[in-house]
């Protein structure tokens, strides 16, 4: 089974890196203002900092393109604005949503509590189990490790509620950035693929993924293919 599983996820692969038909998903990047979201998307997509603070205005987007087991895949990164009278219009671009990252401060304990509530709003317009949710939390150089220690443990709770996968970040100095893009991209990629293969239901949960870089990509099973 394993096997069979093995050979239609290859051959779903080589049928699209040979007609070079690329994939793509969305990826929703939400939270309170100036916690750093689009700090941590410039970190990744263009491997650069500003430490001057400039509100996004509405929505922005970035495309970041992968090559993985010889299929061109990009994820479209959506850099929503966490202020307020921005929200209306930012919530109309949640719909079809892969990913949904919900960041949060880790030197201001209020935008954690505010997570719970931007994953709400984001789920109202994505249908439930659709997405895979990440709970990201930025500025880690601002913390001593004993800071930064207490504050994952309560993240992790929350986490856990939201059945979210954690990740402690710093777009400054790129902790752990490229690692959490990459996770991002080989969750969301399995899945379009699981979803093209004919006959496999996708598990609710998806393995460890694999190996990643912006060339290459080894697909692990589902924990649930025997
Ligand atoms: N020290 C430190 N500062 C950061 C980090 N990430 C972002 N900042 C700073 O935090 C401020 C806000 O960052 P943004 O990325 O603009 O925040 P945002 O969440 O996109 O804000 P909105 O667009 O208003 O929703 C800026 O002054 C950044 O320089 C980080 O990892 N470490």
């Amino acid at each position: 089974m394993k096997d069979c599983w093995h050979a239609q996820v290859k051959s779903v692969c080589q049928d699209r890196a040979s007609r070079s038909m690329g994939m793509m998903s969305k990826v929703v990047m939400l939270g309170d203002l100036y916690v750093g979201k689009t700090c941590l998307i410039n970190r990744f997509c263009k491997n650069m900092f500003d430490r001057d603070y400039k509100a996004t205005i509405g929505v922005d987007f970035e495309i970041e393109k992968f090559e993985l087991s010889g299929v061109p895949y990009s994820l479209q990164i959506w850099d929503t604005a966490g202020q307020e009278k921005f929200k209306c219009i930012a919530s109309a671009y949640y719909r079809g949503a892969q990913v949904i990252i919900t960041v949060f401060d880790l030197a201001d304990i209020k935008t954690l509590d505010h997570t719970r509530q931007w994953l709400e709003e984001a789920m109202k317009e994505n249908d439930p189990g659709s997405c895979f949710v990440f709970l990201v939390g930025t500025k880690r150089d601002l913390l001593s490790s004993a800071e930064c220690r207490k504050m994952e443990r309560d993240a992790i709770k929350i986490a856990n509620e939201m059945q979210a996968e954690f990740w402690s970040v710093s777009a400054k100095t790129g902790e752990n950035v490229q690692d959490l893009f990459f996770r991002v991209a080989a969750l969301a990629f399995e899945d379009a693929i699981l979803k093209e293969v004919e006959g496999v239901t996708a598990p609710t949960v998806i393995g460890p993924g694999g190996l990643i870089s912006k060339t290459m990509c080894c697909i692990t099973a589902p924990s649930g293919c025997v």
